[in-house]
């Protein structure tokens, strides 16, 4: 039977765990296989009291919530979630060819052709959460997976939110894809998403993003001045479309159903070799 089928809650005997796949903040994900629909899957086992210490429980359980209903090919799929006294479990898909970011440093940068078709599937994965009315605010390689077939998948939707009026929230890591209302705390919308699909377009094709410098300061400076070079090898329609989502003033940067159908965007054939 399929793990779409199942009728009663899951618990860890449901499960053979295999390889550590990852760390994350509250925990680790591991390669697990469900015994009964023997499907390989990525278990999200996160701990309790790490939760709860940090206050960041409502966070998770807005995560699960959001992510649990999300159905498109180029998101990660949540299969569901269960919990003991200790640890909360996610169960979800396993994207076997790892993170963006590992593809990305392993070649430096990518050509054109593969840039467009990662860049044409998050932009759809962008668009139908825009349309269910939520922000993801944490675009980056780090949190972009690779299926078996070279397609991406979006994943860790633990900063995503509900877009339903404009939002305050203090941000803490890299400020890398970070935009400039939200960096300069003013209220920010669905257009973040549009801003960082910009950096990451820059930086699969450059090889890093437009506004990183080594000094967090210098980084603020550049990302509230849009201040970014193209390397020559950068083609026109690439500088155009990046520069349609790396505007300052969010009326003027474009909407995602707009950069979808830009030029450069067209006719991708939907997979990363
Ligand atoms: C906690 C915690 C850790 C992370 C980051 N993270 C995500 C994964 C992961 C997921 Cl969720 C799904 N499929 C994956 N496939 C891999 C993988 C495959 N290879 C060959 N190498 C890797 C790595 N990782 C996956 C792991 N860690 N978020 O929250």
């Amino acid at each position: 039977s399929s793990l779409y089928k199942r009728k009663k809650e899951w618990q860890t005997s449901d499960f053979d765990v295999g390889k550590h796949l990852g760390q994350g903040k509250f925990g680790n994900v591991y390669l697990a296989r469900e015994k009964h629909a023997r499907q390989p899957v990525a278990l999200k086992i996160l701990i309790k009291k790490e939760l709860l210490d940090a206050k960041v429980a409502k966070f998770l359980k807005r995560e699960v919530e959001i992510h649990a209903h999300l159905r498109h090919p180029s998101i990660l799929r949540m299969y569901g979630y269960f919990q003991d006294d200790q640890h909360v479990y996610l169960v979800l898909e396993c994207a076997s060819q790892g993170s963006l970011y590992g593809k990305l440093e392993k070649r430096g940068r990518f050509d054109e052709m593969t840039t467009r078709q990662c860049i044409y599937q998050m932009a759809n994965a962008l668009s139908y959460l825009h349309t269910h009315g939520i922000i993801h605010r944490d675009i980056k390689p780090e949190n972009i997976l690779v299926d078996g077939k070279g397609k991406l998948k979006l994943a860790d939707f633990g900063w995503a939110v509900h877009d339903r009026r404009p939002r305050r929230t203090t941000f803490c890591g890299t400020l890398d894809y970070l935009p400039p209302e939200m960096i300069e705390n003013k209220t920010h919308n669905a257009k973040v998403d549009v801003w960082a699909l910009g950096v990451l377009a820059y930086e699969l094709l450059v090889g890093k993003p437009p506004f990183e410098h080594s000094e967090y300061g210098d980084t603020y400076h550049h990302i509230v001045k849009v201040k970014f070079t193209f390397p020559d090898h950068v083609s026109s329609l690439a500088r155009d479309f990046i520069s349609l989502a790396l505007q300052y003033d969010i009326r003027k940067r474009s909407h995602l159903s707009d950069l979808v159908r830009h030029p450069w965007l067209q006719n991708t054939f939907k997979s990363v070799s």
